[in-house]
C-alpha cells in the first residue's frame, strides 16, 4: 500500500469486476422484489440442518462455505464485501422494544420497534466476513438463520459463540449474499446476549423456555445461584488462566448480585471493583478501567486499605495514562505517592509522564530511541502526541482543514501524532476485503481489519465515540452524539466505514511484511483534517505508529496545511485515484493546467515520461554511457515541450523533474 494513499493496488480481470457487480447488484435487486413479503414458514429445523450441512461441508472441503471472493494469485483470495445500503443501529432500549414472533417477519424490513428473544440452535459457521447460525424462538419450536456481519467479534471471540440467549433489537430481515432468507445484524449494539447480568425484567423473554421440549443442540447453561464471594473467587481463578472475558463476566456477576446484597457489597465490591480494572487494562477498556478503579477506593486510613487504595489510584492512572491523558494520569499517581510514599511502580510513571508532557508541549522526541524501541513484537509507540500550533478550521476546498496558527518554517514539525488506532501487516487484524459500492458504483480496496479495529475500540471506550465520529464521511447515520441504550454505546458501523474509508491511510509495513491483503493502515484523528493539496506545503512521515508532519516550504500563520494524499506525476492516473479513494476532483492550479491539456498530449508525456523511467532504471547516472546520457537529454527537452510556457508559468513540470535530477547527477561526474 503505498504511503500516502488507502487504497491497496489490486488487479481485477474483466470478468472478476463484472461478477462482482452483478453478484451484488442481483442480491439488493432479490431483496428489493421481495420486500415486504410474508416469511416462509419453515419447516421449524430448516435452519439447524442448513448449519450442520454448511459445517460438515466445511469438514470435507476443507473451506467454510464460500463468500463473494476474488482470486489474487493463489492460494488465498481476497473477500468481496458489497457496501452502499447503509441503516440505522436501534436507538431504543430493549425495554421499549415490543417482542415479536419470526412468523411475523417480512423480507426485506427492519421491524422498526421490535424484539426478538432467541436461542442459538447450532454450531457457528464462521467466515471470514459473516458468522451465521440457526437460532430458535422457545415458544413455537421455529428457528432462522441469523449473520453477524464483519463486526462480529469481541476480543477475538465470536459473539455467537459467547452464549447461547440473544436478543435481536429492530430484526432485520433480509437475503445472505449466499441468496438464504436470514436475520441479519451489522451493528453490534443490535444483537444483545441475555446473560445474568442484564437486567431481570428482559430474561422474561425467555421465560416461556422449556429445554427439553426444544430439543436444542445448544444446551444454555442453567442459571446458577452465585454468591459474590463465589463470584470473585471464580473471576480471579478465570483472571489466573488468562481468561479475560470469563474473568470480566464474573466480577460483573459479583458486582451485580453486590448490589443487592448490603453486607456482601462491604466485604467484596471494592476488591471484585479493583480486579475488574486490572482486566479492563488488559482487555484496552479504559474508561471502564478507571471507572472501576475510582470506584474501588476505600478512603480508609488504615494500612492495609491505603496500600489496596495505591494499587487503585495505579490502575486509574494506567487506564489514564493509556489513553493519553497524562495531567489526569500524573494526578493518579501523585495520589498514590501519597498513600504508599516511594512507591516504585508509581514514580517510574510519574518520571515517564513528565516526558510525555514535555513532547506534547514542545514536540521534541527522541526520535533515536523511538525507533531503536520498536519491533514487530512492539510497534506502537510510547510517546504523546504534539499538536504544534494549529486549530482545526472551515477550508474554502471542502469542510474542515488545518491551519497554521502561527509562521512554520521549512523543514519545521508541523505535528506529531500517535494513531488513533492502526493495524500493522504482520498483526493477524489486517485484512484488505475489496469493497463495490453501490451508491458510486465503484470497487476499491478497503482496510476491512482497521475498521474491525476501530468499531471495537469505540465499543470499549465510549470516551473516544465523539472525535471519531466526527470525522469527514459521506454517511452522516446516526450523527456524532454519543448514544447510549441498555448501557452500551451505540455504534453505526456503516458511519464508521464510510469515516474508515475517508481519513484512513497507509503506513508502509514493518519489515516489508504486507501484501495487498494485509496492508498495514492507520488512522490519525487530527491528521484527518488535512486537506490535500497537489501543491502541498507539508508531508507526512511514520515512526512506529506516529505520524510526523513536516513543513516542506514556508507556511505564514493562518495558511491551511495540506499535503499530497497522491503522488502520482501523471495526472490522469492522480485525479483517478483521488476520486476513486477519496471521492473528490481536485481544482489545485497545478490539475487546472493539466487537465487544459489535451488527453492526447498528456499520454504523449506519459510515454515519454515511462521511457525517462525505463532510462533512468537501466542505468545508473554516476556509470552511465555517454549515448544514454544523449538519450536522457533528448526525452527530457521532449518532455518539456509538452508543457506551454504560458499555462505552466510558475508551476512545477513534473514529468520532467526525475530525469532532470539523473541528468543532473550524471553531467555532475
Ligand atoms: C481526510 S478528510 C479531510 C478533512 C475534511 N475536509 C473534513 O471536513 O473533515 C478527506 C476528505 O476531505 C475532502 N477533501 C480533501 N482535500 C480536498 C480538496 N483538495 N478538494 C476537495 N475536497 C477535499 C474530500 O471529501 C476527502 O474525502
Amino acid at each position: 500500500m503505498a504511503g500516502a494513499t488507502n487504497q491497496a493496488t489490486f488487479f481485477l480481470t474483466r470478468e472478476e469486476d463484472e461478477r462482482i457487480r452483478t453478484t451484488v447488484k442481483d442480491r439488493l435487486q432479490r431483496c428489493r422484489d421481495l420486500s415486504g413479503v410474508a416469511r416462509n414458514a419453515n419447516d421449524p429445523r430448516s435452519a439447524v440442518r442448513e448449519v450442520t450441512s454448511a459445517l460438515f461441508l466445511a469438514d470435507l472441503t476443507g473451506a467454510s462455505q464460500a463468500e463473494l471472493t476474488v482470486q489474487q494469485g493463489r492460494p488465498e483470495s481476497m473477500v468481496v464485501v458489497g457496501v452502499g445500503c447503509p441503516y440505522p443501529p436501534c436507538t431504543a432500549s430493549l425495554q421499549d422494544l415490543q417482542p415479536m414472533k419470526l412468523s411475523e417477519l417480512r423480507m426485506n424490513t427492519h421491524h422498526r420497534g421490535r424484539l426478538l428473544a432467541l436461542r442459538r440452535a447450532a454450531d457457528i459457521v464462521g467466515l471470514v466476513v459473516r458468522s451465521w447460525t440457526a437460532m430458535e424462538e422457545a415458544t413455537s419450536g421455529d428457528t432462522e438463520r441469523l449473520e453477524m456481519y464483519l463486526h462480529k467479534s469481541t476480543y477475538g471471540e465470536d459473539i455467537l459463540e459467547s452464549g447461547s440467549r440473544f436478543l435481536v433489537k429492530e430484526p432485520y430481515f433480509t437475503l445472505s449474499d449466499q441468496g438464504d432468507p436470514t436475520l441479519r445484524t451489522d451493528h453490534p449494539s443490535d444483537l444483545v446476549l441475555a446473560t445474568q447480568g442484564l437486567d431481570d425484567g428482559l430474561l422474561r423473554f425467555f421465560s416461556e423456555e422449556s429445554d427439553e421440549a426444544s430439543g436444542s443442540a445448544i444446551a444454555p447453561k442453567a442459571p446458577e445461584s452465585r454468591t459474590v464471594k463465589e463470584c470473585k473467587e471464580e473471576g480471579n481463578a478465570a483472571l489466573k488462566r488468562q481468561a479475560f472475558m470469563e474473568a470480566h463476566a464474573k466480577y460483573s456477576e459479583g458486582l451485580r448480585l453486590a448490589t443487592e446484597d448490603a453486607e456482601a457489597k462491604e466485604s467484596f465490591a471494592s476488591d471484585i471493583s479493583r480486579n475488574r480494572a486490572y482486566v479492563n487494562l488488559l482487555l484496552n477498556r479504559l474508561d471502564e478501567a478507571k471507572a472501576d478503579a475510582l470506584e474501588a477506593l476505600s478512603g480508609l486510613e488504615d494500612e492495609k486499605h491505603k496500600e489496596l487504595d495505591s494499587k487503585a489510584y495505579f490502575r486509574a492512572g494506567c487506564a489514564a495514562y493509556n489513553a493519553g491523558d497524562y495531567l489526569e494520569a500524573r494526578g493518579y499517581f501523585q495520589e498514590q505517592v501519597k498513600l504508599t510514599p516511594g512507591d516504585k511502580d508509581a514514580l517510574a510513571m510519574l518520571r515517564k509522564i513528565e516526558v510525555r508532557l514535555h513532547e506534547q508541549a514542545t514536540g521534541k522526541y527522541d526520535f533515536k530511541r523511538l525507533r531503536a524501541t520498536l519491533s514487530k513484537a512492539r510497534p506502537r509507540n510510547d510517546a504523546a502526541s504534539f499538536d504544534g500550533n494549529t486549530e482545526v478550521k472551515d477550508s474554502p476546498r471542502q469542510g474542515r482543514g488545518l491551519f497554521a496558527t502561527h509562521a512554520i518554517a521549512a523543514g519545521e514539525m508541523i505535528l506529531c501524532e500517535k494513531a488513533f488506532c492502526i493495524v500493522w501487516g504482520h498483526e493477524k487484524e489486517a485484512w484488505t476485503a475489496i469493497s463495490y459500492d453501490i451508491r458510486d458504483d465503484r470497487i476499491r480496496g478497503f482496510p476491512a481489519g482497521l475498521c474491525k479495529a476501530i468499531v471495537q475500540k469505540l465499543l470499549d471506550n465510549p470516551s473516544q465515540i465523539e472525535k471519531f465520529m466526527d470525522l469527514y464521511g459521506d454517511y452522516e447515520g446516526t450523527g456524532k452524539q454519543l448514544i447510549m441504550t441498555d448501557s452500551r454505546p451505540v455504534i453505526d458501523t456503516f458511519q464508521v466505514h464510510d469515516i474508515v474509508a475517508r481519513n484512513a491511510f497507509g503506513v508502509g509495513a514493518i519489515d516489508g511484511d504486507e501484501g495487498v491483503r494485509n496492508a498495514s493502515t492507520g488512522l490519525w484523528v487530527r491528521s484527518a483534517y488535512i486537506n490535500h493539496s497537489c501543491l502541498s506545503n507539508a508531508s507526512k512521515d511514520h515512526v512506529g505508529d506516529l505520524m510526523i508532519l513536516r513543513a516542506t516550504r514556508p507556511i505564514s500563520a493562518g495558511e491551511e496545511i495540506t499535503h499530497s494524499y497522491d503522488e502520482s506525476i501523471d495526472y490522469d492516473a492522480r485525479s483517478a485515484a483521488l476520486m476513486n479513494t477519496w471521492g473528490f476532483t481536485c481544482t489545485c492550479v497545478l490539475c487546472v493546467a493539466e487537465e487544459a491539456d489535451e488527453p492526447a498530449l498528456r499520454k504523449k508525456r506519459r510515454e515519454l515520461a515511462n521511457e525517462a523511467d525505463a532510462l533512468m532504471e537501466r542505468e545508473a547516472p554516476t556509470t552511465a554511457k555517454r549515448l544514454t546520457v544523449s538519450k536522457a537529454k533528448r526525452l527530457a527537452r521532449a518532455i518539456d515541450d509538452t508543457y506551454d510556457g504560458e499555462r505552466y508559468k510558475g508551476l512545477p513540470r513534473r514529468a520532467v523533474s526525475h530525469i532532470q535530477a539523473w541528468l543532473g547527477r550524471a553531467t555532475a561526474r
